[in-house]
């Protein structure tokens, strides 16, 4: 997710990082300086119970060079895999949630509606559609036993999920089969009583019986250790709608018709030769694709399967757009944008957030910025309100020249059991989680 702005709302627009008096705050490497900025305390003496029992970098060792880069622990034979699950409290019982059924998509879809990640100030909560969750969770080479749910015993209700799908993750140079985990939940009314570090060992224990030993993963909270902390940015497409629910404010000397007019965008986009990808560019993109993604640190490797699933258009779940060359009509540049609304909380007049959030792109004949204006023209044609995007692989690039603000939160990325001897800079990260 992922990519996921762990937080809706700690994607919301940051007024005074937006004023043109404030600079944005540039990137600090340092994780002592990072968690001091954040949460004013000495990360040495910060205490995660669970977190020190795992292998991920503690922040305790952050600064030693000296620990080799790669796998923290090595895998254990299968059979020595423990066989049965956790201990769950004697109420609850595990389930595996079958995503192809409807009715248990509809059942995670509803957990995740009412309780999954919401901003610092409760105003927003994300609204992933069951289409975005098949496709999310349905991905080439998913194993159901990785999409683990909890239920009361007596009256089946689903109360928490987790879940990973496989990846081929590379480290610098070096591919692992990783899990990404995402959609970690567990409903309101059971907060606080440690299942979560329950339902963490759990999918750990599945996703190493199908022999895989690392993973990926992103969350708006600090914990041990990031492996880079990214900042979320939001583009504007209709301001009188974000100013009115509480998602931007006006800054001084701004008017709503200001707005409206500071935000305008071309009614058709720029980019001669742009359309719809199909089914017949999927070898075109996945080598475009897989020539920009080799120049970050980290990075999925994609083959023509995964660009199928994850890039093909999906109504209402995943839009991307090519430029193919009228002369030669060769493919040159992509863009692609994924479709996560969020409930609207408190609002009478609007009860949903239409928010697209960059995923993929390449760009290698069209300039970056221009594509990605497209970008913008695209959404505001198919009526979202804002156009999010975080500053990892080269979106710092465009994000200020083409409007976006900067949010007043951040998204820390995270491997286990993958140690890297410093922290990336987002820009170095070529990786995006729904
Ligand atoms: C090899 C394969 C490995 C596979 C596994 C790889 C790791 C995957 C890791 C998961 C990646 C998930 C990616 C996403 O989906 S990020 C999205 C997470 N979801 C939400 O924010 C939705 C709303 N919140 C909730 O549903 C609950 O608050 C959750 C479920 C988040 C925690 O429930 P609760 O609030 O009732 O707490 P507890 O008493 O049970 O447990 C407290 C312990 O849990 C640690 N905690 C809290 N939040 C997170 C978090 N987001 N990632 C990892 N750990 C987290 C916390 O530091 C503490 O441990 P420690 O500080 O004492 O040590």
């Amino acid at each position: 997710m992922a990519g996921k702005d762990s937080s809706p709302g700690s994607s919301k627009e940051n007024p005074d990082q937006n004023s043109d008096e404030n600079p944005v705050s540039k990137y600090n490497a340092s994780i002592e300086n990072l968690v001091q900025r954040f949460q004013n305390v000495n990360p040495l003496e910060q205490k995660h119970k669970f977190w020190e029992t795992q292998p991920v970098g503690q922040f305790k060792d952050v600064g030693s060079s000296s620990l080799p880069e790669g796998p923290i622990e090595m895998p254990t034979p299968i059979s020595e895999v423990k066989q049965e699950p956790y201990n769950l409290p004697s109420l609850y019982e595990w389930t595996t949630c079958d995503m192809g059924s409807e009715e248990v998509c509809n059942e995670v879809y509803v957990l995740l509606m009412n309780n999954y990640v919401e901003d610092d100030d409760n105003m927003f909560r994300f609204n992933y559609s069951k289409e975005f969750l098949q496709w999310a969770l349905r991905s080439p080479g998913y194993y159901s036993s990785w999409h683990v749910g909890v239920r009361v015993k007596a009256s089946k209700k689903l109360v928490a999920f987790i879940s990973g799908i496989p990846v081929n993750m590379r480290v610098r140079d070096q591919v692992v089969k990783m899990a990404e985990v995402n959609f970690l939940c567990v409903h309101k009314k059971l907060r606080s009583k440690r299942l979560a570090p329950v339902m963490i060992k759990e999918v750990t224990r599945r996703i190493h019986l199908e022999n895989v030993w690392q993973a990926a993963y992103t969350a708006g909270v600090l914990l041990p250790t990031p492996l880079t902390t990214s900042q979320y940015w939001h583009r504007t497409l209709n301001p009188k709608k974000l100013i009115d629910v509480g998602f931007s404010r006006l800054g001084e000397r701004m008017t709503m018709s200001r707005a409206i007019k500071l935000y305008k965008l071309p009614a058709t986009t720029l980019t001669p030769g742009l359309r719809k990808m199909e089914l017949r560019d999927v070898p075109a993109v996945t080598g475009l694709l897989r020539n920009y993604l080799s120049r970050f640190a980290v990075a999925p490797e994609f083959d023509e399967n995964d660009v199928e699933h994850w890039l093909l258009p999906r109504e209402n779940v995943v839009d991307s757009y090519l430029v193919e060359s009228q002369v030669t009509h060769e493919i040159t540049d992509f863009f692609s944008f994924y479709t996560l609304p969020s409930s609207i909380l408190h609002s009478q007049e609007y009860s949903i957030l239409k928010a697209a959030y960059t995923f993929y792109y390449v760009s290698t004949n069209t300039a970056l910025l221009q594509l990605m204006n497209d970008a913008l023209i695209t959404a505001k044609q198919k009526n979202f309100d804002v156009f999010n995007a975080l500053d990892v692989m080269e979106n710092e690039s465009f994000l200020k020249e083409l409007k976006f603000g900067q949010g007043d939160g951040q998204l820390y990325y995270y491997l286990y059991n993958y140690r890297l001897s410093q922290a990336l800079k987002p820009s170095e990260l070529g990786l995006v989680l729904l």
